[in-house]
């Protein structure tokens, strides 16, 4: 069986791929044999909590043989076949990994999707995936059966509850029966092992498909790097939600290849008391979470709170302000290792192990990615110089990439110019390598000539101690085509302040700040900002209301 250091190496790009890999049975069932030798620790693969007592805890052995039986379950009574494509809409609760696990044993495409999902967003997915079956919580099955007629393709519905529901199979009843024996389908390496829908931030969702080694191998040298050399014996919380990449990534791939714990707390809605009281309670030496709950960790007194095994944090999937990332050092005296990636290319710059960090630099690009700055023709662009990020894909296309959206091959053929794959992103790498995130293409604000990023001014309102969180976009202005403008969310003690002179406060300390062109010369006070799902912030949304569009 290949080893880590064979993974390593196929990551590297050193060693061809092999002709077939299935992250089950080469993976995790080589995890479940080393238990047995003694060669892992005996800390568990999966460690489950829901914060009301209930806890499951299963090794890697368990984890096989329990998704032999639900391998049996998809292909046996929900007659499914290796390439049918399975939506899961479950939340954090342990069936999940089991079920992404048999999709991996039985060749389906796994498919995840949130259960914030609302019935038109589950008649999109299905409709657009030709999907076979659907996986779904209790909480989900009113939605999906109020459309599921209008899916012509959608065989199967399979409900995970202890309850039974008209015209739905029940996972758990066909589970209790199901048989451990299943041999592990002998996957192609580049056949397809899942769709993910991405954010939706700027469009509808679009359908990147990745295969068993895109997901599977792609991700060991982030373990390596990115993560500091997680082993077998950390524990990683990594708490994205199920229905996105990250939640693959961080609580499927690249943990389990190193063999490590993925820790799962069911909390329906982040709180900032069970997180803090979930990191001093459990021996969690790992954390990745978005920079949205960094910056309302920031607002409590951390130093209060001893965490029991913390070491290693970790960020992504947005833009982290320089100032929450030293509020968090200051209070907790932890280093935040931001990464940045897309759904359809993983992870591809980070900061990390025994690179310095830059406050407000998104690191350096990782192995086996180019990455670099290039203009609209495709010609890279030298250090300092403002462009977009893209990666090269020198001969061939890196296996670790997404194979392509879906149906969509003009979708596709856009995401290339000349030799690079552009992300839709503008940057900067400065002279040592490191990426710096200027906005994406259509965020950043064009006015009086000038091109204005919308993060930097962000980063500058949110030293402000008025400031928890701000969307700066850019606003129709007769002289000068388009401004500046910030909408912001205000701290408890600035709520009651004088709008006008906060605004002027505001204002100048932009220009103190950065450089004085940039400040915004709309400012609007709110109580929340618009986000996706995912809890990234929606500017375009802000835009087309400052449009009138
Ligand atoms: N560390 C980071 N800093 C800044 N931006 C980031 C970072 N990490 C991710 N992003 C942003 O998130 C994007 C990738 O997110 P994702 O794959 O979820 O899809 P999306 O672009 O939000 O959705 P859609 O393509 O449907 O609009 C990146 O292209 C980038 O704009």
């Amino acid at each position: 069986p290949l080893t880590l250091d064979d993974f390593e190496a196929i990551n590297r790009c050193e060693r061809t791929l092999p002709k077939n890999f299935n992250f089950a049975g080469d993976v995790l069932d080589q995890w479940s044999q080393k238990e047995k030798t003694g060669e892992r620790p005996a800390s568990p693969a999966l460690w489950w909590v829901n914060g009301k007592g209930d806890e499951v805890k299963w090794s890697f052995g368990e984890l096989s043989s329990l998704s032999r039986k639900a391998a049996n379950v998809l292909t046996k009574p929900c007659g499914l076949q290796r390439g049918d494509r399975v939506a899961v809409i479950l939340p954090r609760i342990p069936e999940w990994w089991l079920l992404n696990v048999a999709c991996m044993r039985t060749g389906l495409v796994f498919m995840p999707g949130t259960t914030q999902l609302t019935a038109k967003d589950i008649l999109y997915r299905l409709r657009a995936s030709k999907a076979k079956c659907i996986v779904a919580s209790e909480e989900v099955a009113p939605a999906v059966e109020s459309i599921a007629p209008d899916c012509p393709n959608l065989m199967t519905k399979l409900l995970v509850s202890l309850h039974s529901r008209k015209g739905w199979l029940s996972f758990q009843e066909l589970f209790q029966s199901a048989s451990e024996e299943h041999s592990c389908v002998k996957t192609g390496s580049q056949e397809p092992m899942a769709i993910y829908f991405t954010s939706g931030t700027t469009g509808s969702p679009k359908m990147a498909q990745h295969s068993h080694s895109s997901l599977g191998i792609g991700y060991t040298l982030c373990g390596r790097y990115k993560m500091r050399y997680l082993k077998s014996s950390d524990i990683i919380w990594n708490m994205s939600d199920t229905g996105w990449i990250k939640a693959a990534i961080g609580s499927v791939f690249f943990s389990w290849i190193r063999g490590a714990c993925v820790f799962v707390h069911q909390m329906a809605q982040f709180d900032t008391d069970t997180f803090l009281d979930t990191l001093t309670t459990y021996p969690i030496t790992t954390l990745c979470s978005a920079p949205t709950v960094y910056r309302m960790l920031v607002q409590k007194d951390l130093k209060r709170y001893k965490f029991k095994k913390l070491r290693h944090c970790l960020t992504g999937g947005e833009p982290l302000n320089p100032e929450v990332l030293e509020q968090w050092k200051a209070q907790t005296g932890l280093e935040l290792y931001e990464g940045y990636g897309q759904t359809e290319v993983g992870i591809i710059c980070a900061n990390q192990k025994g690179q310095e960090i830059k406050p407000g630099s998104m690191g350096k690009g990782i192995l086996p990615y180019d990455v670099q700055i290039i203009d609209e023709n495709g010609s890279i662009l030298p250090p300092g110089k403002e462009g977009e990020i893209a990666l090269r894909l020198k001969s061939t296309r890196p296996f670790c990439f997404f194979s392509e959206y879906v149906d969509e091959p003009e979708k596709t053929a856009a995401t290339m110019r000349g030799n690079f794959y552009v992300t839709g992103d503008r940057g900067v790498m400065d002279s040592d390598g490191y990426f710096w995130f200027v906005g994406r293409a259509d965020d950043v604000i064009i006015s009086s000539g000038y091109r204005i990023g919308p993060f930097e001014v962000e980063s500058a309102l949110i030293e402000h101690p008025a400031v928890i969180e701000s969307a700066v976009v850019s606003s129709p202005d007769p002289t000068r085509g388009e401004v500046v403008k910030a909408f912001v969310v205000l701290s408890a003690p600035f709520k009651s302040s004088n709008p006008e002179k906060l605004t002027l406060e505001l204002q100048d300390h932009v220009k103190k700040s950065t450089a004085p062109y940039k400040y915004p010369r709309k400012v609007e006070f709110v109580q929340e900002l618009p986000k996706t799902i995912t809890g990234k912030i929606k500017r375009n949304a802000l835009r087309d209301q400052e449009w009138g569009r």
